[in-house]
């Protein structure tokens, strides 16, 4: 009897010293991280290799582009001069017996007053105008082909010159740029092989929970899916970090540590799910102290992932989102993620907030700033949110189409219809 009410008393100490939390807004807990965040060291990749990484150091053009003057249409080079008076009664007619094409390295020996040329050949000093060949008309006499140049046309038209995309030495992408195609074709027009990017982190993510199971397995009553882990990967993955995936653990503290430390033995950061709000079974924020983890915050004035927490433990940081899907979801999408892009070096880090029309009423009230999982769209100039409905902290449907998250403010009746709401994109 004795032992049973002590056991009882433990749990309860157990669980007022979890509710005695350290709670934060969500700024202040991006603020946290990131002022205990860290750019990765940094490594060579092949250009090929560079999409979807981050840009390590300003790229200056080490060349001029074009680095030759060069045709943009197909057609003849000539001299303005000689054109400058051609009128369609009166057209300047050249003699062209020799065409530069792209690739052409010299023009042969003669007199050339006008060449044929296609797009992309260098344009040779002594010409400073292409004519398109739409504009003139050819003939021949004796066997000899003649051009008509009806019109006088501009000096330096259809010719591009050295320099006039980018000139030599110019800084064209910043330190801290996501490489995608746009920026990869920059950098391949420079002959770039190698580029030096931030190096990947690698992050471990632990679901945890008696009741989760992997799939491939035969669902036994009252358990489900794991899905977490699967979420944190894939998004791990699509901002461009190394994951590993732990399959679930139990609920039990040394099998909670013994992960953990494995871990962080390798993990540059790692993610757990699951087992950090107040119950009994919730032992991650325990096991944390036990590991003289120091708290940043360990709850947030947020809805859902309100038991998300975060600790500095062995000099990296740890995260500790909810097991509800959509909570863990959030808890991610806020604080991992600005975490992640910063730690990566990239330049914007911080999700981007923006006012959009909300178009549904969320009647649901909330002590804490509320971020649900909606659909967005521009309708007629005009940026609008619908909150998807089943958005309770441990549903899945709402994910299905979800392309943002809208933020309802605490307190009073929830938010109308009509309303402007602040919205991010996920
Ligand atoms: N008395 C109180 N109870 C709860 C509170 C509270 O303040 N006082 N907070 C609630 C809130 S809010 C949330 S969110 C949850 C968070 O709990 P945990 O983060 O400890 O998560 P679990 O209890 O382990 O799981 C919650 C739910 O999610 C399912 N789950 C867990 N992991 C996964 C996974 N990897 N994949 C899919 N689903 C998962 C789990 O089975 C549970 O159904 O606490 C409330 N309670
Ligand atoms: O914060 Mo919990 O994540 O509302 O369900």
């Amino acid at each position: 009897m004795i032992k049973q009410l002590l056991l009882e008393f433990r749990g309860c100490e157990m669980e007022t010293k979890k509710q005695a939390r350290r709670i934060v807004s969500v700024d202040k807990g991006i603020e946290l991280l990131l002022l205990h965040s860290e750019r990765q060291p940094i490594e060579n990749v092949s250009l090929a290799e560079s999409v979807g990484r981050v840009l390590a150091n300003d790229f200056f053009s080490t060349f001029p582009l074009p680095s030759f003057r060069k045709a943009a249409m197909d057609g003849y080079a000539v001299t303005f001069s000689d054109i400058a008076h051609a009128t369609p009664d009166k057209p300047v007619v050249m003699r062209v017996t020799t065409e530069v094409k792209a690739g052409s390295m010299d023009l042969p020996a003669g007199d050339h007053p006008a060449v044929r040329i296609y797009t992309g050949a260098p344009v040779y000093e002594q010409y400073d105008t292409v004519i398109m060949q739409e504009a003139v008309v050819a003939s021949e006499e004796e066997g000899i082909p003649f051009i008509h140049f009806p019109f006088p046309s501009e000096r330096g038209k259809h010719v591009a010159e050295i320099g006039e995309d980018i000139l030599e030495d110019t800084c064209i992408l910043v330190k801290g740029t996501l490489l995608s195609a746009k920026e990869i074709v920059i950098l391949a027009s420079f002959g770039v092989q190698e580029i030096e990017v931030y190096r990947k982190p690698t992050v471990a993510v632990i679901p945890i929970g008696d009741e989760l199971q992997l799939p491939g397995e035969t669902l036994r009553p009252y358990h489900l899916y794991e899905s977490n882990g699967f979420m944190l990967e894939a998004k791990l993955k699509e901002l461009g970090a190394n994951c590993i995936r732990y399959a679930p653990i139990p609920d039990e503290p040394a099998c909670i540590s013994r992960t953990i430390q494995l871990a962080l033995n390798y993990a540059d950061f790692i993610i757990t799910t699951g087992g950090v709000s107040v119950g009994k079974y919730d032992y991650v924020l325990d096991v944390m102290e036990e590991m003289s983890a120091e708290p940043l915050f360990t709850k947030v004035s947020m809805r859902p992932g309100a038991p998300t927490s975060a600790f500095k433990v062995q000099n990296k940081i740890s995260f500790h989102l909810s097991g509800n899907p959509s909570a863990c979801f959030v808890g991610f999408e806020l604080f991992v993620k600005p975490k992640l892009l910063f730690q990566l070096g990239c330049n914007k880090y911080q999700n981007d907030k923006i006012e959009a029309n909300l178009d549904g009423d969320v009647k649901k009230p909330s002590a804490y700033p509320r971020y649900v999982r909606s659909f967005a769209e521009i309708r007629k100039g005009t940026l609008y949110v619908t909150p998807l409905s089943k958005d309770q902290s441990g549903n899945i449907a709402a994910f299905a189409n979800a392309n943002a998250l809208c933020l309802i403010p605490s307190g009073g009746n929830g938010a109308a219809k009509g309303q402007m709401v602040q919205m991010l994109w996920i």
